[in-house]
């Protein structure tokens, strides 16, 4: 995601790829087992100074991968993270050092990130030492003038973390963070540990520390209302990418990619200025060590496309899809001789298969209507295969060919979804001014 304003970027990552392997040790690995997670899958992000991004998803689309991969925590397997031009994954040692002290990391859960034998004054005199910041001799003054910074007086320096509520600990890991000055924090969940009130002392306290010292922030967070509050841009991802991305006010007022539409709508109060129907996403995301192809969102798009040349409603081809996205699981098997009981004569009727997943006993086109028939006939004499390829000739679409990309909506607010490519909708007005070519 970048913006148009001409600045150069503090951090700058592009086509930003990391994974994990599943294979268990050395052997495993040697012999090729276990497979690739893709948690973070080619994703372009800049942060400005003194601005606040918002990285949302749900848990696993790899928002803390990608956060954990920009401060170095992790090595990337494509793609490149610079900080202030300078190549982060290409640079010595020595410089890396240097550099990756300006960008911070503020974890989640602060009890498991300060280490349970150290007071306060010795976590982040550790942090001091580290970095060399200030002699030995004014490290003790520094810790204190580094408490009153995020709102803690001196006397906690000689209290351990489990002396500590938790959004006191919560402001001893930023006060480590910013002991070695960075330009950048990463805070990765900063409040969801933590009750309403003290959540609220934490957000107002980054919102200060940014004006007192122009910090730039990538916030890391599943709430949506706390990136409204904070935040300036925002990146919605999913499966490891990006989705949408713009500025808060243009994602909030018009989320436009059907998933950040879901995520929106299921704020639990709504947005005043929301007024679309509530989405509700179906099923867990798949796992990002097998991507649907295509749009990696099709499997639970609500707003699905249709084949080009069928006559069917969003409602319908989004029924039939769900029932295709089932009968592709491995135990698809079990699932349909449960979907579909044998009466006493031990034959199947095709349309509990339709009921079971709110498909009309009659689409509204005859000949996709013909189609669902015979591969439900086929499933009811048990052959799964000969279903799934009736289905997938009968009912392709787009979405599930054709890997959409990032593009212009408007220059400020892109979003991967064939539903503003006009080459799929037919609709060049929507594909030019970023607005939905349906309605909500
Ligand atoms: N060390 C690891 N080894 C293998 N897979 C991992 C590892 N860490 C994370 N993953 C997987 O990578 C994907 C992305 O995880 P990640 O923690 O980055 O997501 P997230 O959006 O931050 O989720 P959450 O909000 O739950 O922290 C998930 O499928 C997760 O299971």
């Amino acid at each position: 995601m970048t913006t148009d304003d001409g600045d150069e970027p503090l951090v700058c990552a592009e086509g930003l790829a990391t994974h994990y392997t599943t294979a268990d040790g050395i052997l495993d690995r040697l012999l090729g087992r276990g497979e690739t997670v893709r948690a973070v899958d080619g994703v372009d992000l800049e942060l400005h100074a003194g601005e606040t991004v918002g990285l949302v998803g749900e848990s696993g689309c790899g928002k803390t991968t990608l956060g954990r991969t920009l401060v170095g925590l992790l090595e990337p397997a494509a793609g490149s993270v610079t900080y202030r031009g300078t190549d982060l994954t290409a640079c010595s040692r020595g410089a890396l050092r240097e550099l990756r002290s300006e960008i911070q990391y503020v974890f989640q859960d602060p009890l498991s990130s300060l280490n349970p034998q150290l007071t306060v004054a010795e976590s982040i005199g550790e942090a001091l030492a580290v970095h060399d910041v200030v002699p030995p001799a004014r490290r003790d003054e520094r810790v204190w003038e580094l408490l009153e910074t995020v709102g803690l007086q001196a006397d906690y320096a000689t209290r351990y973390p489990h002396e500590l509520s938790g959004g006191q600990r919560q402001r001893i890991g930023i006060a480590r963070a910013l002991a070695v000055e960075p330009e950048v924090l990463i805070c990765d969940e900063p409040v969801s540990a933590l009750d309403g009130s003290v959540q609220a002392g934490i957000l107002n306290l980054l919102a200060d520390l940014q004006d007192q010292f122009g910090l730039s922030y990538l916030l890391i967070t599943h709430d949506l209302s706390v990136v409204e509050h904070l935040a300036d841009r925002v990146a919605v991802m999913y499966l490891g990418r990006f989705v949408e991305t713009g500025t808060t006010a243009e994602v909030f007022a018009t989320p436009s990619h059907p998933y950040t539409e879901a995520l929106l709508s299921a704020i639990p109060e709504p947005d005043p200025r929301w007024d679309g129907d509530r989405v509700v996403l179906e099923g867990a995301a798949p796992s990002p060590t097998d991507i649907p192809p295509g749009c990696p969102f099709h499997t639970r798009c609500p707003r699905v496309l249709p084949p080009a040349a069928s006559d069917l409603g969003d409602d319908e081809f989004r029924a039939v899809m769900a029932l295709r996205t089932r009968l592709s699981d491995a135990d698809a098997d079990a699932g349909l001789a449960a979907l579909l009981p044998r009466g006493d004569d031990h034959t199947a009727d095709p349309a509990a298969l339709r009921d079971a997943y709110d498909i009309p006993r009659q689409l509204s086109d005859p000949d996709a209507d013909d189609a669902l028939a015979d591969a439900l006939e086929a499933a009811a004499d048990g052959n799964l295969e000969a279903t799934r390829t009736r289905l997938a000739s009968a009912f392709e679409t787009p979405c599930e060919t054709t890997e959409p990309v990032l593009t212009p909506g408007s220059a400020s607010h892109p979003i991967a979804c064939h539903r503003f490519d006009d080459r799929f909708t037919g609709d060049t007005d929507a594909a030019e001014s970023g607005t939905r070519s349906t309605d909500k």
